[in-house]
C-alpha cells in the first residue's frame, strides 16, 4: 500500500446518535488501525446501519466526533469511503462496464460525466481490469437485469471499489444471497482485502460470518433499557473482540463472552 500506516486510523470519540426523542447511539469509543476488518452484529434496530452512515459522512453525529486520518470527516461522503447495501444499488440502465467505469467519468468530468478519447479508454480499462478481479470479466457488455443475485453484488463491490476507497463499508452486503453464493462472496471479499488492505466495516446478521471474516468484532447491544422509556437509552458497542488471523479470540478473552456470543466462535488454543 502506498498511504502511510495509521494505527488511529479512524477514531471515534463519545459518539451519540439521536432522533428527536429516541437515542439510538450512546457513548461509541472506538480507534481502529488503518487495514483492519471490523464486523458489526447486534439485534434488528439496534443501530449498526447508523453508525455506517456515520462512517460514511451521510449524517453528522449527535454528539462526539470521528477523526480519519486524523481528520473530521468531510461534511458529506467522498471517495476515501466507498459503501456497499445489501440491496443491488447498480444503475439498470448502464452495462456492467458502464456501471464501474461512470465511477471515473464522474470525479473526472463533474459536469458532464462523460469522458472522451484516451481519458475514455483508460477509464474502461481500468473497470475492466476491475470487474475481471471480482468475476465479471466475462459480463462486461450485460445489463443488471440479466445478472444473478451473486453477480449484482460483485458489481456493486466493484462500483465501490473502482473509486480506490480506503474505508469500505457493506451494509448486510451478502444477506439476500444463497449460502453458496455467500462463501464465494466471502472468499472474494478476503481477496481484496488481503490484496488492497483495506478498512472495512462490515454488517451482519450471522454471527458466524461475523467470526470467519472480521479482525475485530464489535457487538452492538443496549446496555440499559427502562421499559417505561424504551427510547431514553441507546446501544453501544458491549463487546469489541480482536481475532487472530485463523479467526480466534484469545482464550481470556473467549472466557469472558456470554455463551451465545461465544457459540458461534472457536478460541485460540
Ligand atoms: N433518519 C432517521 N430518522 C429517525 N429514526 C431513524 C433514522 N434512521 C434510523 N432510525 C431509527 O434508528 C434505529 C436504528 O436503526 P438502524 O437501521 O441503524 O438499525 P440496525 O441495527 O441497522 O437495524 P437492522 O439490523 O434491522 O438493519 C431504528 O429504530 C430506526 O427506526
Amino acid at each position: 500500500m502506498t498511504q502511510a500506516q495509521h494505527n488511529n486510523f479512524i477514531e471515534v470519540t463519545n459518539v451519540w446518535q439521536q432522533y428527536a426523542d429516541q437515542v439510538v447511539l450512546e457513548r461509541l469509543n472506538l480507534s481502529i488501525s488503518e487495514g483492519e476488518f471490523c464486523t458489526l452484529v447486534g439485534a434488528s434496530g439496534c443501530g449498526k446501519s447508523t453508525f455506517l452512515r456515520l462512517l460514511l459522512g451521510q449524517e453528522r453525529p449527535s454528539k462526539g466526533q470521528i477523526l480519519l486520518a486524523g481528520k473530521p470527516l468531510a461534511g458529506e461522503p467522498d471517495a476515501s469511503r466507498g459503501v456497499v447495501f445489501q440491496r443491488y444499488s447498480v444503475f439498470a440502465h448502464l452495462s456492467v462496464l458502464d456501471n464501474v467505469a461512470i465511477g471515473l467519468e464522474l470525479v473526472q468530468s463533474p459536469l458532464l460525466g462523460r469522458l472522451f478519447g484516451n481519458a475514455k479508454r483508460e477509464a474502461r480499462e481500468q473497470a475492466a481490469e476491475l470487474l475481471t478481479k471480482v468475476g465479471l470479466g466475462h459480463a462486461l457488455d450485460k445489463y443488471p437485469s440479466q445478472l444473478s443475485g451473486g453477480m449484482q453484488q460483485r458489481l456493486a463491490i466493484a462500483q465501490a471499489l473502482i473509486m480506490k476507497p480506503r474505508v469500505l463499508l457493506l451494509d448486510e452486503p451478502f444477506g439476500a444471497l444463497d449460502p453458496g453464493i455467500r462463501k464465494d462472496m466471502h472468499t472474494l471479499l478476503l481477496e481484496l482485502w488481503n490484496e488492497i488492505k483495506l478498512t472495512v466495516f462490515m454488517v451482519t446478521h450471522d454471527l458466524a460470518e461475523g467470526f470467519s471474516l472480521g479482525t475485530r468484532l464489535l457487538v452492538f447491544d443496549k446496555p440499559r433499557i427502562d421499559p417505561h422509556a424504551p427510547n431514553a437509552f441507546g446501544a453501544r458497542i458491549t463487546y469489541d473482540i480482536p481475532l487472530n488471523p485463523q479467526r480466534r479470540a484469545n482464550r481470556a478473552v473467549f472466557d469472558e463472552l456470554p455463551a451465545h456470543v461465544a457459540a458461534s466462535l472457536q478460541p485460540a488454543v
